[in-house]
């Protein structure tokens, strides 16, 4: 298998180091920084460094595009003229929508591993970064279903959990449970240093709290700027409702009112929890098997479906035949949700049975 990794970077290092690690992966590798890509080649994230994006993704089964959310959808679409009929197409970028628009291509799939660090360049890259880390995908009606059920299964052999999501939703859930805190580190460092420093005092009065909240601070910016420009208005409602939450409080403190500052705490403590422990639910693995009619997007429909009730797809395999039907097979973990899943497939008017 060869695997082209294109901008080798943090993310992008620890895809190639993964690839070679565990899949035993050829890894190539193109930067437009000749330091990265020297430094990929030293780390061990790259066995071909390529001084274009064609060496890159010549004869490659997987194409990955680790840039800059703000160049992904031009490198996307040079990295398609390039690469042959066969190969896989997907990015990493933080924000889905643009890119999703920007192509629209069958063999291109948007991808983003929730998994990451406050860190920059292939020198932070790990192989184990995206061990049991959520991978969303987002395909379309246009994406191949052969080449959607290769990409799930590359993601599912580096340690991760594919799941599909539209654009739209995949946005707007980032803008609060990523984006934000971002922003929200960085204003309260801003906040910290102007009291300490309104106070005379040096700065080492901060807590472990406060290094906790603020270890994203100041996060790479070549990233971040084109992260909150591409999401921007997501991110203002987000900030919108977080002011509003402050609001409340903030009456809450101002008028003494114990009893509701209570039961915000005590919300907070149950929320974070559920929020926490949602999707440690094990079980056993369940195989289904799903009559299809032959047609572009149908894959998509199925993955998008399950995604939507947070159904993850441990496995798939598409069997396709040459009448005007073929068979999807779902592993889904645990008996319940099998069950569930059963119910959304055949909500799409399919025939599914258990194997
Ligand atoms: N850092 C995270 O926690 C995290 C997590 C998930 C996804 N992402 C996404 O991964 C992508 C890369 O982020 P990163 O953290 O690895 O950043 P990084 O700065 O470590 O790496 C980015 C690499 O892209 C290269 N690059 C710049 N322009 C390019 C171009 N036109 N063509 C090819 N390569 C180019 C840079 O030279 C650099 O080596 C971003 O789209 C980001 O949204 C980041
Ligand atoms: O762990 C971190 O340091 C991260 O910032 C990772 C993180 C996140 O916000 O959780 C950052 C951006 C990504 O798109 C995905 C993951």
């Amino acid at each position: 298998m060869k695997v082209a990794v294109v901008g080798v970077g943090l993310i992008g290092g620890s895809i190639g180091l993964a690839a070679r690690q565990r899949l035993g992966a050829h890894v190539s590798g193109y930067d437009p920084s000749a330091g990265a890509l020297e430094a990929a080649l030293t780390r061990g994230a790259i066995a071909e460094p390529c001084s274009s994006l064609e060496a890159a993704v010549a004869d490659a089964d997987f194409a990955v595009v680790a840039a800059p959310v703000q160049v992904l959808g031009n490198v996307v679409r040079e990295v398609l003229a390039v690469s042959n009929d066969e190969c896989v197409v997907t990015d990493v970028g933080s924000v889905k929508r643009a890119i999703v628009q920007q192509v629209d291509d069958p063999r291109f799939i948007g991808g983003h591993p929730l998994a990451g660090a406050e860190t920059a360049g292939v020198e932070h890259a790990r192989a184990d970064l995206f061990a049991d880390a959520t991978w969303y995908l987002t395909p379309t009606t246009a994406t191949r279903g052969s080449h959607f059920e290769r990409l799930h299964r590359f993601i599912t052999r580096i340690g991760a959990w594919p799941s599909a999501v539209e654009p739209e939703t995949h946005d707007v859930v980032m803008a609060s449970v990523s984006h934000l805190p971002h922003v929200l580190a960085n204003v309260l460092v801003a906040q910290a240093a102007r009291v300490l420093s309104a106070e005379g005092e040096r700065l080492p009065a901060t807590g472990p709290s406060f290094r906790d909240v603020t270890r994203v601070a100041g996060a790479n910016s070549a990233v971040w700027g084109g992260i909150y420009a591409a999401n921007a208005d997501a991110l203002v409602a987000a900030i919108d409702d977080l002011v509003a939450r402050l609001t409340v409080v903030r009456g809450q403190l101002a008028s003494g009112d114990a009893a509701g500052i209570a039961e915000w705490n005590d919300g907070a403590r149950d929320d974070r929890r559920r929020l926490l422990e949602a999707d440690l639910a094990g079980g056993e693995v369940h195989e289904l098997r799903v009559l299809v009619p032959n047609r572009p997007g149908i894959v998509a429909e199925i993955a998008l479906a399950l995604g939507r009730a947070t159904i993850d797809i441990v496995d798939m395999g598409l069997y396709p035949s040459s009448g005007s039907h073929g068979t999807v097979a779902l592993w889904i973990r645990g008996g319940v949700v099998a069950e569930q899943a059963e119910h959304l497939v055949r909500d799409l008017g399919l025939e599914v049975v258990r194997a």
